[in-house]
């Protein structure tokens, strides 16, 4: 059996009852290591915590070791319990589908285990969930590469009043081009976009695009380490928010669409003074 177990966006002790009751039944336990700070390793005292609590030793797996290894994972999940842990919930943003879709052809039994994920714990916002737009991702641009395709899908949100989650690019154990082209893999340092990066290139983005998206006066919400005891949320115009500390990432950011008065009563607790 594969258990697919959300771990939630706090520390440790966020995984359900049902998901530690899983995750220690198993033999071999692995852990996504590409779309959270947790799993990375960057934090080893949390990886420690981890597997104190869980009592169990867990093996982090990179993007490289789930696209290469992912058979191999399978296979002992046709012969034990293995679980796959996943920060946040293991279909919120990052969907984990391929992994399922690739255990059932395998005829692997799968079990998921969910948990809050980036995609419903936003609530705290004060924003209505119903009233988001597709979510988008901003990438790091470089010199050579600015793809601004998401500036279409804000721009649609916006004309039908919608909020905008804007997820930000997380570029860990990412080879270098110049390593790539010389065929032995040298990897960048881990790095993680904050809300102050995204809304300059957003703005870059504009001011390419001609801008009529969204403006410099247009309300928009950082948020960081969301669901974490230390979270931080600010709301105020996105100039604003540019020169404001969000501190440690992991960060994420909303562009405000239209408002019902409950949404912005609740705003007001996070509006940037
Ligand atoms: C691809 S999503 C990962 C989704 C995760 N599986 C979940 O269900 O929450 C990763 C992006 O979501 C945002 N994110 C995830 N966790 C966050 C948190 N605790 N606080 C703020 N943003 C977060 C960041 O922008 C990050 O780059």
């Amino acid at each position: 059996m594969l258990y697919i177990v959300g771990l939630g966006l706090g520390d440790e002790r966020d995984i359900t009852v049902r998901g530690l009751d899983a995750v220690r039944s198993c033999s071999k336990i692995y852990m996504e290591a590409y779309t959270s700070l947790l799993s990375l390793g960057l934090d080893p005292a949390a990886l420690a915590n981890l597997e104190k609590l869980y009592g169990k030793e867990i093996t982090v797996a990179d993007r490289e070791m789930v696209e290469e290894r992912v058979d191999q994972v399978l296979s002992e999940a046709a012969d034990t319990d293995v679980a796959f842990l996943v920060v946040g919930d293991p279909f919120g943003a990052t969907t984990h589908t391929d992994l399922v879709v690739r255990a059932k052809k395998m005829g692997v039994e799968v079990k998921v285990i969910h948990n809050a994920s980036v995609m419903n714990a936003i609530g705290v916002c004060g924003l209505q969930l119903y009233r988001y737009g597709e979510t988008i991702s901003i990438p790091f641009f470089t010199d050579e590469w600015r793809p601004d395709s998401f500036y279409e899908k804000i721009q649609n949100n916006r004309q039908l009043g919608l909020h905008t989650l804007c997820l930000l690019d997380i570029r860990v154990k990412e080879p270098t081009w110049e390593s790539l082209a010389r065929g032995k893999k040298v990897y960048e340092p881990p790095r993680f976009m904050t809300v102050n990066t995204a809304i300059s290139q957003l703005f870059e983005v504009e001011e390419a695009r001609g801008g009529y998206a969204y403006r410099r006066e247009t309300l928009c919400i950082g948020v960081a380490r969301l669901g974490s005891d230390d979270q931080k949320i600010v709301a105020g115009p996105m100039e604003k928010l540019l020169d404001v500390d969000f501190g440690p990432p992991l960060h994420c950011l909303i562009i405000v669409g239209e408002t019902h008065p409950l949404e912005e009563e609740m705003l007001e607790f996070y509006m940037i003074k």
